[in-house]
């Protein structure tokens, strides 16, 4: 239903992601409820991006030649006259996040895109990135919202309430959406719609307190429990049909997570937290999950726009045929253009929302959407194991970011040691010395 004659423009920075047809895909199949005038990409790798970008003016033309569209490397051009930036850059693209994984696998430390070594180095390689999308809205569109979901979160999100603690910039994950979606069908209803939820903690780094049916009010959490007791987030059948083989690993192994803590329900990344020695154990240093979206979701998505152009049409295109995860983003900025205060997560300062944590913790909570921003809901208090997990994890968060303001090799090597994945001082420091001339050209010197 339309709501006035407002229409929005958008642009996606990291135009050239794997996620961005499937994003523009569901902006269109919502229309009705989040009207749009302009999409536009914004991405620093020219070449990466025209492949993207060549195969959405297609299925612009053919499914909304009424809405313009255009994708650029200039930033002016880019952030001028836009509504809502969308952050899903990737900085160091998949080389880096390689490097991410594979480096503290050479020292028995699991590596991952978001957690652990591999997760603060991304995260000290976006702030900068981050801080300038930030501040080229603020110059070209002063009035634009900008909703983040690049990576790493945590680190970007305090980064964000350090140094721009103003700026209208929302931290989002999709995690918790897509493991609600499974709750849903397990219990029988259709997805993350359907539920109301009591969530907190860090992000990739949180529990359920709560799940219930949203229409009836029905306690969900012992059916739940039971189920993931036994089968973790795995539904499989059709719902599964395209789950890659480390996702439906990650999904089974939150029973093992569960087990642990049996009062709530986690977040899929405990488990490189609660049992790192089986992450390492059964990772391979030579091929890691890059390798892995390499040969799958990279080829599969850049495969798709190759015969998109070639053939000139985009009927019938991989995303059609399959929902895609993005339907969230969707709803957000729907929340916040027409100010409906409905709820979801956001990674925010605490200030109270979790009473036992520090007011300046970033932290993932239930928030009300609205035109005016985000404003969270109090959680309650966190179980004394959670949060024992939480203060460290959040400090080595914001040793990064210390590092980042102070150029400081103390802090970098410091947040490394205290993670819970680091066993050691000096498996930290080989870490480190490794990674240091890799991200010589995202990375501050640190001295
Ligand atoms: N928060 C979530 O729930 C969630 C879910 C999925 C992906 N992600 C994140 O979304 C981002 C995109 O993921 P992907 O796998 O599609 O990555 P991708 O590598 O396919 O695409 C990222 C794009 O960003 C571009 N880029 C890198 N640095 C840039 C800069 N400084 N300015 C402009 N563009 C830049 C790259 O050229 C690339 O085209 C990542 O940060 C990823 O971690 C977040
Ligand atoms: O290894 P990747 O790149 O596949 O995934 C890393 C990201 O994982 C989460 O996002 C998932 C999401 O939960 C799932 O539903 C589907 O949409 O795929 C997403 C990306 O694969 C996580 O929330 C992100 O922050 C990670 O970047
Ligand atoms: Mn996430």
């Amino acid at each position: 239903m339309m709501k006035d004659n407002r229409k929005f423009s958008v642009v996606i920075a990291g135009g050239g992601s794997t996620f961005t047809p499937g994003f523009v895909l569901n902006l269109l199949k919502n229309q009705d409820r989040f009207p749009l005038r302009k999409i536009k990409f914004y991405d620093n790798d020219a070449e990466r991006q025209k492949k993207i970008g060549d195969a959405v003016s297609i299925i612009m033309n053919e499914r909304a030649p009424e809405i313009e569209f255009e994708y650029t490397t200039d930033p002016k051009e880019a952030f001028t006259d836009v509504d809502f930036v969308m952050g899903s850059i990737r900085v160091g693209k998949y080389h880096m996040r390689s490097l991410d994984e594979k480096i503290p696998l050479r020292y028995g430390v699991n590596g991952q895109e978001t957690t652990g070594p591999g997760g603060m180095a991304y995260g000290l390689r976006s702030i900068p990135a981050i801080i300038q999308i930030i501040d080229w809205m603020e110059e070209y569109s002063p009035n634009a919202w900008m909703i983040n979901y690049s990576n790493t979160i945590a680190i970007v999100a305090e980064a964000c309430r350090r140094l721009r603690p103003h700026s209208k910039v929302i931290n989002i994950c999709d995690m918790p959406i897509d493991i609600m979606t499974r709750m849903a069908q397990i219990c029988g209803l259709k997805d993350y719609h359907d539920l109301d939820f009591n969530y907190y903690g860090l992000n990739h780094f949180g529990w359920w307190k709560g799940v219930w049916d949203k229409k009836t009010g029905k306690d969900l959490m012992p059916e739940l429990k039971k189920y993931v007791s036994k089968n973790g987030y795995w539904v499989g059948g059709d719902f599964d049909k395209n789950t890659e083989a480390s996702w439906k690993e990650t999904f089974k192994k939150a029973a093992d997570c569960y087990a642990l803590e049996p009062n709530t329900l986690p977040n899929t990344y405990m488990q490189y937290y609660y049992y790192p020695q089986y992450e390492v154990k059964n990772a391979d240093p030579n091929r890691t999950r890059t390798d892995e979206i390499r040969e799958y979701r990279q080829k599969i998505v850049f495969g798709e726009c190759e015969r998109i152009v070639k053939e000139g049409t985009a009927e019938n295109n991989m995303w059609d045929r399959n929902e895609t995860h993005s339907e969230y983003i969707v709803d957000i900025c729907h929340a916040i253009a027409y100010n409906t205060g409905e709820k979801f997560l956001a990674n925010i300062p605490n200030n109270g929302a979790i009473s036992n944590m520090d007011p300046d913790s970033i932290v993932e909570v239930p928030c009300l959407f609205t035109s005016h921003g985000v404003e969270p809901i109090s959680t309650g208090e966190a179980g004394i194991f959670q949060r024992g997990l939480m203060m460290e994890q959040q400090t080595c968060e914001k040793l990064v970011v210390d590092a980042y303001e102070q150029h400081s090799y103390e802090k970098m090597w410091e947040a490394f040691a205290l993670n819970k994945t680091v066993p050691d001082a000096l498996v930290a420091k080989k870490i480190l010395d490794d990674m240091i001339p890799e991200n010589k050209p995202y990375w501050p010197i640190l001295k």
